[in-house]
C-alpha cells in the first residue's frame, strides 16, 4: 500500500487526524528511564502503545536521536512502528535539502534505513533536490512551505510575481513537483488563514500540520482552515504537549499522554464538520 492509500486508511481507522510527534528529550524522561541506554526506545514505545488507537500517523523528528548518537534507537522505534502498527503512517521529520547525489542518500537513509513511509524535506533548492525521494513511489514527500514558526515569514512571505514564496511552493508542488502523486506539504496549524489560501491551491493534498500544543495553534481554526470537503487532509502533528503531558492522580506518563492525545483527536473532530 502506498502512503497516500496508507494515510487515507489510518484516517478512516481511528476516525483521527492526529499526529504523534515523537521529539524524545532525554532531559524530560521520567525518572526511571534517565540514564537508561535504551531509554528513548522505551520511552517512545510506551507512548505510542499508548497513543496508537488515537493517531493517523508518527513522527519521529531525527534530531532528537541524531544529537545523542542514538540512531540505532531511532531504527528500532521506526521497526518497532513497522512490525506493531503497520497500518499507521511512520513520518520521519527530517527537513534535508541537497544537490540530488546527496539526495538520493538522504532519500535511501529515510526509506531504506528507517523505512519510513515519508519524510519532510526543504525545497529551497529546487527540484533536482526533491526528484530523488520521489524514486520510492510508493512513499510519501512532505515538502515544508508555510512552516509554524515566526522566522518562517523572512522568506516564505517574499512577494514573488504579486504572490507570497509560500503560494508560489504550493503551486508548484501541487502542479508540478506532484508527477506521482506522493507529495504533501507542510504548513503551520499557527497561521490559519495561510492554512486556508494553501488548501485553496493545492485540492485534496494532505497537509502536515504542526502548531498545535506547546505552539499554541488554534485547534478549530485549523480544522476548518485546513479539512478538506470529506473532513480528512490533515496530519495535525502535536508533540511536546502529548510526550510530556503532566500525570494526573496515579497516572504515569504514558497514561497522561493517551489522556492528552484522545482530548486532542476529539477537539479536532469536533470540527470535521
Ligand atoms: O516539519 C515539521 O514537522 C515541522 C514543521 C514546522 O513548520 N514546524 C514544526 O514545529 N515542525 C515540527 O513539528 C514538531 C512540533 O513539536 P511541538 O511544538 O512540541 O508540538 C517538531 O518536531 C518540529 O520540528
Amino acid at each position: 500500500m502506498n502512503f497516500i492509500d496508507k494515510l487515507n486508511a489510518a484516517w478512516k481507522r481511528n476516525d483521527s487526524l492526529l499526529c504523534v510527534g515523537l521529539d524524545p528529550d532525554t532531559a524530560r524522561f521520567p525518572a526511571h528511564l534517565q540514564g537508561r541506554p535504551d531509554g528513548i526506545v522505551e520511552f517512545c514505545k510506551a507512548i505510542i502503545d499508548a497513543t496508537a488507537d488515537l493517531a493517523c500517523a508518527f513522527k519521529p523528528q531525527i534530531a532528537y536521536f541524531a544529537a545523542l548518537g542514538a540512531e540505532d534507537q531511532l531504527e528500532a522505534i521506526c521497526r518497532y512502528l513497522r512490525d506493531n502498527y503497520p497500518h499507521i503512517p511512520l513520518i520521519l521529520d527530517a527537513k534535508r535539502g541537497d544537490i540530488g547525489a546527496t539526495a538520493h542518500q538522504y532519500a535511501r537513509e529515510a526509506f531504506d534505513r528507517y523505512g519510513a513511509d515519508t519524510v519532510t524535506v526543504n525545497p529551497y533548492m529546487g527540484f533536482d533536490s526533491v526528484e530523488p525521494y520521489m524514486e520510492w513511489k510508493d512513499r510519501g514527500v512532505i515538502v515544508l512551505c508555510r512552516t509554524s514558526n515566526a522566522g518562517g515569514s523572512d522568506l516564505q512571505f517574499l512577494d514573488v510575481g504579486g504572490q507570497p514564496l509560500y503560494q508560489h511552493v504550493a503551486r508548484l508542488v501541487a502542479e508540478k513537483w506532484n508527477r506521482n502523486g506522493q507529495c504533501a506539504l507542510v504548513v503551520g496549524a499557527t497561521f490559519p488563514e495561510e492554512l486556508a489560501q494553501v488548501r485553496a491551491i493545492v485540492g485534496d493534498m494532505p497537509l502536515l500540520v504542526p502548531g498545535i500544543g506547546a505552539q499554541g495553534g488554534d485547534i478549530e481554526a485549523t480544522v476548518k482552515s485546513g479539512r478538506t470537503a470529506v473532513g480528512t487532509g490533515m496530519m495535525i502533528n502535536s508533540s511536546r504537549a502529548i510526550i510530556y503531558a503532566q500525570p494526573q492522580g496515579d497516572e504515569d506518563f504514558a497514561a497522561a499522554a493517551r489522556r492528552v492525545a484522545a482530548e486532542t483527536r476529539d477537539a479536532i473532530n469536533r470540527y470535521r464538520g
